[in-house]
């Protein structure tokens, strides 16, 4: 497969941030070259990259870009941390790669903003690997062992499109088919951008998962029929309460989890947890365009002129979510107490601290 994110040096005519062109698929597999920053914040507005973890590579290899090409490394760094504000991914990643250009002397400071990309690269495929084990080990224990294995259902797009290894939620799922446990994956197809039904069903298939593609509003009679045995989303940003904003339509799906008794479970990577965000009302929810929703030109669905709702994220209260997988374990029931555990910052350090002086 076309690699979904990578850096192409002077020698193959970069430097530039390559990537797979998200908006393109399923039908056609092409690259997207970003050979400067407004061209990747372009892309990544439009969502040719997107999902959180992939993000965050996104953001970094960034400022690596502006810093290879002698541009202003603040400026690109400032336009990439807000090209979307919900996935916390981005801004670590910009962050990342700004503070190791910082730090470094000013002739290396380039190459030590590449190397920082690199390394967040590395670190995320091996947190992508980590949380499929915890996953699986989570739900085995959680779900009842079925002959013909467990019936999954699944939001939006969480594979190796979104990371720089196999992904968050659908890592989960793939090491459940790998060993002989999954049934079938239901993707919901993700209005009104479709990323369960042009990106999810691309990887189920190409890996060989046994799925079935269904209309968002049908999730509702697969549960009352009996036919979920366990909700897995992935996370743009988890609130230091343990509220989760993910794809819009999460919400909707953790009610009727809830309401039928089915596990609800986030698989996201610590980097996705942010201790500075109290609580999930104080999550930045992107707006984005009505024509998402319309439609445009031949393709238009509805009145030219409507008003529109559109906004890209909801957000799950703690409460609803039966565990959080991360590469560093499960967190599970969700609260700021055992979030804090698993996280880093001056934020998190502080929540243990009060944890610990209260249990003292
Ligand atoms: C690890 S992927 C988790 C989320 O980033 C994913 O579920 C999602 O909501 C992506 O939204 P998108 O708007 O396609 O970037």
């Amino acid at each position: 497969m076309t690699a979904v994110l990578r850096w192409a040096d002077e020698t193959e005519g970069g430097p530039a941030v390559v990537l797979l062109d998200q908006t393109r698929l399923p039908a056609h597999e092409e690259e997207r070259w970003c050979r400067d920053v407004p061209a990747l914040v372009g892309a990544i507005r439009e969502l040719a990259v997107r999902g959180a973890p992939v993000l965050g590579l996104a953001g970094a290899y960034g400022v690596a870009l502006a810093a290879a090409r002698g541009d202003g490394v603040e400026a690109a760094a400032g336009e990439l941390a807000e090209a979307r504000p919900t996935a916390v991914n981005l801004r670590h990643g910009v962050e990342r790669a700004r503070a190791a250009w910082r730090a470094a002397r000013p002739g290396d400071a380039a190459a030590a903003a590449l190397g920082a990309a690199r390394e967040l690269h590395a670190e995320d495929a091996r947190a992508s690997a980590a949380m499929a084990g915890h996953g699986l080990e989570l739900l085995t224990g959680l779900l009842p062992a079925r002959a013909a294995g467990w019936r999954l259902l699944t939001h939006c797009n969480t594979g190796a499109l979104v990371s720089g290894g196999g992904g968050t939620a659908l890592a989960v799922v793939r090491a459940a088919h790998t060993a002989g446990r999954l049934e079938r994956l239901w993707v919901d197809e993700t209005r009104p951008l479709l990323q369960g039904a042009r990106l999810t069903t691309w990887e189920a298939a190409r890996w060989g998962l046994p799925h079935t593609l269904l209309a968002d509003n049908a999730a509702g009679s697969l549960f009352a029929a009996g036919q979920v045995d366990a909700v897995l989303i992935g996370a743009d940003r988890v609130s230091a309460d343990g509220s989760v904003a993910n794809k819009v339509g999460s919400y909707p799906l953790a009610v009727l989890a809830r309401h039928h008794g089915v596990p609800f479970v986030v698989v996201a990577p610590v980097s996705t947890v942010d201790p500075d965000t109290a609580r999930g009302a104080d999550i930045i929810i992107e707006q984005r365009d009505a024509e998402e929703v319309t439609g445009t030109g031949d393709g238009r669905h509805a009145p030219a002129g409507v008003a529109v709702h559109n906004p890209a994220f909801d957000v799950t209260p703690p409460d609803l979510v039966s565990a959080l997988v991360t590469e560093r374990g499960t967190v599970g029931p969700m609260d700021a107490r055992r979030l804090a555990a698993v996280c880093d910052g001056p934020r998190a350090t502080e929540l243990r601290e009060a944890d610990g002086m209260m249990k003292a």
